[in-house]
């Protein structure tokens, strides 16, 4: 609904919306489809379902992988990875052979940064650059906490980065982000507070959610995909970041290559980012960073 309003890519941008589903949810998005039509958006100038993801993908600018198997009762890891492996690598294919040769593709549905490693793998025609894990759900998280503890509005928090993946292995950065522009630390002078409440809080907060209302996050997480397409479209403010999991390969801060892992991001609102190199690391932020690094490898 956001994007058909043009609050995101602004009021003289017309768009089409393709959906992407499977035979199980079809009918569902038909319905999503109506909806959409009886709306009458001014800028909304096509609605379209398919489950062929080639004729889904043909010539997108911006494409939004949500759809993935949830893990079920009982599940390992890895044989959740081995269908959503599969999912990932027939979208990856198709977005290679017909999207738009500059697509942008933000992956949600989970595991997103291996899912999104997956899909890039997949799409050698397509720049790996252009591949996004959605990692903002967990930025905003962090910054309402923040504010919540320093009595401020989350406004005022800045400079928030998310390492590594969207799991409970995350590391919310309290040591580079600011409140009012002053380091956190100096705002909120309650280490134990930062390095185990705030910390286990973000971690842990979708599966506190899906506990308390039996499903995972939808509003929330639809603010956050488009905070991260805004952020992408719209020039990074003077001194400020934003989170992504993007491809690590040749990245400043000595992560491993070759995976995707949450970093610091600017972007000159072309669609592009570059890596933040002005962050600082002391013992315990780097120590959490390799641990989540080496068990996106391992
Ligand atoms: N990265 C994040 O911050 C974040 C936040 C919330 C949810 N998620 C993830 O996003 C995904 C979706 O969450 P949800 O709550 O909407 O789950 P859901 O189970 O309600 O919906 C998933 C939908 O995807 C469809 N689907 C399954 N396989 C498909 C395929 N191959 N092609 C197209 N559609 C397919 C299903 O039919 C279903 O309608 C989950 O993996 C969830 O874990 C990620």
């Amino acid at each position: 609904m956001t994007l058909a309003s043009g609050e995101v890519f602004g009021p003289d941008q017309p768009i089409a919306l393709k959906l992407l589903g499977s035979e199980r949810s079809f009918q569902a998005l038909e319905g999503v489809a109506m909806e959409l039509e009886d709306s009458l958006f001014p800028l909304l100038r096509e609605v379209s379902i398919s489950i062929d993801p080639y004729e889904v993908f043909q010539d997108v600018e911006w494409a939004l992988l949500i759809g993935a198997k949830p893990r079920g009762p009982g599940m390992e890891r890895a044989g959740l990875l081995d269908i959503n492996g599969q999912i990932f690598a027939e979208q990856g294919k198709a977005l290679n052979a017909v999207a738009s040769r500059n697509v942008k593709v933000i992956v949600v549905g989970n595991p997103c940064n291996t899912n999104a490693l997956i899909c890039l793998k997949n799409a050698p025609n397509i720049p790996a650059k252009n591949f996004h894990a959605l990692t903002r759900l967990d930025e905003n998280r962090a910054k309402c906490q923040l504010a919540l503890k320093a009595g401020v509005f989350y406004d005022k928090v800045s400079n928030m980065t998310i390492w590594g993946n969207h799991s409970t292995t995350q590391v919310p950065d309290f040591l580079n982000a600011r409140i009012n522009g002053f380091p956190v630390k100096e705002v909120i002078r309650d280490q134990k507070w930062l390095e185990e409440e705030f910390m286990e809080k973000v971690q842990k907060r979708g599966g506190v959610l899906i506990k308390k209302w039996g499903r995972s996050s939808a509003a929330s997480t639809s603010v956050s995909i488009v905070d991260a397409i805004r952020s992408l479209i719209t020039p990074t403010p003077e001194g400020d970041w934003f989170s992504s999991g993007v491809y690590t390969t040749g990245n400043p801060y000595g992560i491993a290559e070759d995976i995707v892992f949450s970093m610091p991001c600017r972007s000159k609102g072309d669609g592009d980012y570059e890596l933040v190199k002005d962050v600082i690391f002391d013992d315990y932020l780097l120590e959490r960073i390799t641990r989540v690094s080496y068990l996106l490898i391992y």
